[in-house]
């Protein structure tokens, strides 16, 4: 739990994925941590949690990294969506800007604004 406390403060605001894995289900007969405290801890941490065996087999391992490469992936194209609408929204209010205060940019809208006047005979170019 020390670890993750301590990832989570690193997290602070921004969302990184993590991956808790519960090792060496085949020794279950010498379990101390539940299944039910194992996905207690996922949510209360907000991470993914699987319950896995190294000596048995990769499969599960599997799943859970790649299930863990995905979140990462989808956070990032999240990101870098968010980074996208913010900067076509600066761009919008900086021309909003120009057209207010008279500037060049606005003169240039108003051009095009005048060229797609539906009452304007349409010119084939
Ligand atoms: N039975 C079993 N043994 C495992 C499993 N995973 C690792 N081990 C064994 O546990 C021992 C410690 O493995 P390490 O990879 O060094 O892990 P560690 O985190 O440093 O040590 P632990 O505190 O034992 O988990 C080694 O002998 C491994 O072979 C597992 O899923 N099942």
């Amino acid at each position: 739990k020390s670890l993750l406390d301590t990832i989570g403060k690193v997290r602070s605001n921004s969302y990184i994925p993590v991956l808790l894995l519960g090792n060496k289900t085949d020794l279950e007969h010498r379990r101390t941590v539940g299944v039910e405290e194992g996905h207690q801890v996922a949510l209360e941490y907000n991470c993914q949690y699987y319950e896995v065996s190294a000596a048995e087999n990769y499969v599960t391992i599997n799943i859970a990294f790649q299930a863990l490469l995905r979140d990462a992936k989808m956070n990032q194209q999240q990101k870098s969506m968010l980074k996208r609408r913010r900067t076509s929204l600066v761009n919008v209010s900086k021309k909003l800007g120009a057209m207010f205060s008279g500037k060049k940019d606005c003169a240039e809208f108003d051009k095009r604004r005048t060229s797609m006047d539906v009452n304007s005979p349409l010119k084939l170019t």
